[in-house]
């Protein structure tokens, strides 16, 4: 191991913004991505680009262990009103692994950049209320 962070490794504040670039450009346009109706409110206006390239390439200079620079939304709160389902991060991860071997970052990178997007999985997409026996409170007050 060179003891390098993901974030040094994969070249930095210029490279991360290059690939959000790419990447943000595909999703604007990604058929799956855009089926969800309230991503494509965001997704399909290109006034979008610019500030959610610079959100995206923020938050990914800070996950890949580089300076703390993201002033976002937790991702939580950026996602809990689109209702993403996880076939649709399926399709958001894909463009991201796609637009890292485009770029032709090596797999290490690849791989290790993924895991963390992995990780944030349960935070994007929608939270299904599970109903488990003596949880809820009743709907209607016991008379
Ligand atoms: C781990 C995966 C993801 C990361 C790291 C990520 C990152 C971000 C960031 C940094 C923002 C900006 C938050 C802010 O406004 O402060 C954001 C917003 C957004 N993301 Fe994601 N995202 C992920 C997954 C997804 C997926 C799977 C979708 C759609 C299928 C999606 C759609 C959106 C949309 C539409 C917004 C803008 C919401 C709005 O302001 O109206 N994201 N995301």
């Amino acid at each position: 191991m060179s003891g390098e962070s993901l974030y040094e490794r994969l070249g930095g504040t210029y490279a991360i913004a290059g690939a959000v670039d790419v990447l943000v450009d595909r999703l604007f346009v990604n058929a799956e991505v855009n089926a969800n109706e309230g991503v494509h409110a965001h997704h399909g206006d290109p006034a979008n680009a610019p500030g959610y390239k610079f959100l995206v390439t923020a938050w990914s200079i800070e996950a890949a262990g580089g300076p703390k620079c993201y002033p976002g939304l937790s991702m939580v709160e950026a996602h809990d009103t689109l209702a993403i389902t996880n076939d649709q991060f399926d399709s958001v991860a894909y463009e991201i692994r796609g637009t890292l071997k485009y770029l032709g970052v090596p797999t290490a990178e690849q791989d290790e950049f993924m895991e963390i997007i992995e990780h944030y999985r349960p935070e994007v997409i929608e939270q299904t209320p599970v109903a488990q026996e003596g949880t809820l409170e009743p709907a209607v007050a016991q008379a």
